[in-house]
């Protein structure tokens, strides 16, 4: 089954957005597989940001990221990658329309609220960068039937 990462961010946990970010994935019909408030260490976050590492907002994206605590979830589902992306809206909150979770919640893209993995491979590699095997929790989802074919 497809699984991506998701990361609310510092601001969105001061902000009290983290019950408002985690029920649209829940009502969308994705299945929660992990869930954990982190402070994320400077090596964590340049392990998850390491393809960015040559960008001038680097050293701020870092400082952003572990100035507070972020909750780490992995979302399970048909499509839940592309899908994820499209609830999450464009990096730049400019760009992301209405009723997405940064086109509802923020301006500036030094402050996105949230992250989600861009394909299924940095999925993979997300996932087992944030979180141990025996954290993954695989559960049978009742309502599985009721989401799709
Ligand atoms: N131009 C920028 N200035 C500051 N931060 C940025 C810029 N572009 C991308 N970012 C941040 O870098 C992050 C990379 O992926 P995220 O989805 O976590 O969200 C992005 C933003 O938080």
């Amino acid at each position: 089954a497809e699984r991506t990462f998701v990361a609310v961010k510092p601001d969105a946990l001061q902000r009290r957005l983290l019950g408002d970010i985690v029920r649209r994935f829940e009502r969308k019909g994705f299945r929660l597989v992990a869930m954990k408030l982190v402070q994320a260490s400077e090596d964590l976050l340049s392990e998850h940001y390491f393809a960015l590492r040559d960008r001038p907002f680097y050293n701020h994206l870092v400082k952003y990221m572990s100035s507070g605590p972020v909750v780490a979830m992995v979302w399970q589902g048909l499509d839940v990658v592309k899908t994820a992306r499209a609830m999450i809206g464009e990096t730049n909150p400019a760009d992301s329309r209405p009723g997405t979770i940064r086109g509802d919640f923020c301006i500036e893209v030094g402050k996105n609220v949230i992250h989600g993995s861009d394909s299924i491979e940095s999925a993979r590699r997300e996932i087992s960068l944030w979180f141990r095997e025996d954290e993954l929790i695989c559960w049978e989802d009742h309502a599985e039937h009721w989401i799709h074919e």
